[in-house]
């Protein structure tokens, strides 16, 4: 995860321990998803579509495929193939807010089927609690101003735990801080 980060700081023109005075006492946790065998699975999802919020979700799964990503050029979905021994990554919303819309989360949900069940687990990196999240100095200028009001982590983060992810068309979003936008509906 933190050689992960440093490569994405890089890949911004920060330094590579540019992200690391967030991360005192911060925490990673992981959750393991289980989507049973369904047998109409057309009229069910997995997980509904969501974009994840904190820094990085790293996934792999029992190699049974189910993740779909949003492509946003026409809002198709398309299903990722399963890849043996590889770790999808996914740059979640506080990403987004560092690199000031460099990198964007992407809308994703998981489909069922009705004939393999399917394990997914995720492993999250967040911020330290303490946190005052909004894109990071160097990447602010005249030409880029921010793009996002600045929030804190962990009032983000404990409003969204207390919020039903079924439920999400009321629960707090990163563009909730977008700056001359007003709040839309979730995804
Ligand atoms: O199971 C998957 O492939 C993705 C799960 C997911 O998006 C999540 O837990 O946030
Ligand atoms: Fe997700």
């Amino acid at each position: 995860m933190c050689q992960l980060l440093e490569l994405i700081a890089l890949s911004l023109g920060l330094p590579a321990d540019r992200f690391n005075r967030y991360l005192e006492n911060h925490m990673n946790y992981a959750r393991i998803n289980y989507f049973p065998i369904c047998p109409t699975p057309e009229l069910v999802l997995g997980k509904g579509a969501h974009k994840d919020h904190a820094i990085l979700t790293l996934l792999t799964t029992n190699e049974v495929s189910g993740l779909e990503l949003k492509r946003k050029s026409d809002g198709e979905w398309l299903r990722l193939r399963p890849i043996p021994d590889s770790v999808v990554v996914i740059m979640a919303g506080v990403l987004q807010v560092w690199s000031n819309d460099e990198y964007e989360c992407i809308v994703h949900r998981v489909v069922v089927n009705s004939e393999n069940e399917r394990f997914s687990m995720v492993t999250v990196a967040s911020p330290s609690y303490h946190v005052m999240v909004k894109p990071i100095e160097e990447l602010v200028t005249e030409e880029n101003p921010s793009k996002f009001k600045e929030y804190k982590w962990g009032d983000f983060f404990m409003s969204r735990r207390v919020s039903n992810l079924d439920k999400t068309k009321t629960a707090i979003q990163i563009t909730d801080f977008k700056l001359g936008e007003e709040r839309k509906p979730h995804v």
